[in-house]
Order: structure tokens, then C-alpha cells, then sequence
């Protein structure tokens, strides 16, 4: 199944409760500030609500808590792919998605046959310190060229005014965090974003 042009990304099953019900079909849970046991029960809460809402749920970085709660979907960094089992997900039949700021990178995910890869940071972003300047929305045609039929996610720093120009641009998937989570109201923001990406759906 195709997934969903609008990707928000999370950090806890509360912000899944109050942000499904608005129309998200892909969603990813990124926490990176609590231990273990705790990321295991957000996941097994995220994983009833996404499936009561028919909602692709990918697990970021905890792909062996994401095996334990039988979720069905997991975002891996270059660095987490340095100790990620990748056999133990493949036989556990996970769908992966792999983050990519290189030519280096793109090549070792691309022989993952990833079920997408993402390109970041497209624009400056405040959500974490990155090694990379922006890649700029140039990059993201030359990525779209060498990924073919992979969808391509555009990361970082994207608004919702900005993300017209990232599809355009090359990218089949625009996946964004503060853009809703900092805004004011940001139930009416991820509706605006619901709205805006409709016409990207396949
Ligand atoms: C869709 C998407 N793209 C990129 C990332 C970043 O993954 P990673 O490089 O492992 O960094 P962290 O998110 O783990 O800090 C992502 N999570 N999702
Ligand atoms: C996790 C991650 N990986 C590349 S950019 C980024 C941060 C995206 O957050 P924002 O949409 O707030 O810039
Ligand atoms: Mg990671």
C-alpha cells in the first residue's frame, strides 16, 4: 500500500491521541529521552491507537522493542543501523526506512532496498544539532532520480509553507515535527498540513 504524503513525527502516544483523529495516515513515534520500559508501553499504546485509526505507525531507533510490541514498521539512522540486527527485523518481517545526508549514505541504504529513504536536513532545523547544512531542495531531485519507485521523505525544517516546494522538488513524502508540535494551536496546524497534502495522495 502507498503510503501517505504527510509524515508528522511524535515523541509520545499522547500526541498520537489528540493528532490521529485529525486525518494522520503515517505517523512516526521518536523518543529519545526516556528508558526502555517506558518506550515499550508508548509503543504498545501508539501501536491500538494507530491501528484503530488505520494508521501506518513507524517505530523509530527501538527496533527491537518495535519486534517485542509486533509493530510493523521502523526508521533506522546510519548509526543506528551500525548495531541494528537487520536479520532479526527482516525475519520479523519489519518495513524499514533509512535516513540518507550523503552520497555514502545513500548508497548503503539503497542496498537495503529500503521501503523509503529520507533526505535532511532540507531546511535548518531546531529539533536537533545536525553534521550536515541543509541540502536544499536541489538535492532532493538528484535523490529522487537514483531512488526511482523508493518514496523519497523530505526532513528538516519544513513548514507548511515550505512543503508545496519539497514535492515539487522531487520528494513523495514531506515528513515534519516542530513545524505542528511549536505552533500555537497545533491541532488546527496539522489540520492545515491534512488538507494541503491531499493532493499528493496516489
Ligand atoms: C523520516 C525520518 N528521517 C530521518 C530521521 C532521522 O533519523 P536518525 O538519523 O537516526 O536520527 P534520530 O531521529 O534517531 O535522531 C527520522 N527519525 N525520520
Ligand atoms: C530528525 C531529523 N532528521 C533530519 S532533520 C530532523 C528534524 C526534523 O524536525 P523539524 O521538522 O522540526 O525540522
Ligand atoms: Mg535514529
Amino acid at each position: 500500500m502507498k503510503l501517505d504524503p504527510f509524515y508528522p513525527i511524535f515523541d509520545s502516544a499522547d500526541w498520537l491521541e489528540r493528532m490521529l483523529p485529525l486525518g494522520v495516515k503515517l505517523v512516526q513515534l521518536r523518543i529519545k529521552d526516556k528508558g526502555e520500559a517506558e518506550i515499550g508501553r508508548e509503543i504498545a499504546r501508539a501501536k491500538l491507537l494507530c491501528d484503530k485509526a488505520g494508521c501506518d505507525l513507524v517505530i523509530n531507533d527501538y527496533w527491537h522493542l518495535a519486534i517485542e510490541e509486533g509493530c510493523d514498521f521502523l526508521h533506522l539512522g546510519q548509526e543506528d543501523l551500525d548495531t541494528a540486527d537487520m536479520a532479526a527485523i527482516r525475519s520479523a518481517g519489519l518495513r524499514l526506512g533509512v535516513s540518507s545526508h550523503d552520497e555514502a549514505e545513500l548508497e548503503r541504504a539503497l542496498a537495503l532496498a529500503p521501503d523509503y529513504i529520507a533526505l535532511g536536513p532540507v531546511y535548518p532545523t531546531i529539533l536537533k544539532a545536525m553534521r550536515w547544512d541543509p541540502q536544499g531542495l536541489h538535492r532532493l531531485g538528484e535523490w529522487k532520480r537514483r531512488l526511482g519507485d523508493i518514496p523519497l521523505v523530505g526532513i528538516g525544517g519544513i513548514s507548511l509553507e515550505r512543503a508545496e516546494g519539497v514535492f515539487e522538488a522531487g520528494a513523495d513524502i514531506v515528513a515534519a515535527v516542530t513545524d505542528i508540535t511549536l505552533n500555537a494551536d497545533p491541532e488546527a496546524r496539522l489540520r492545515a498540513w491534512v488538507a494541503a497534502t491531499r493532493s499528493h495522495l496516489g
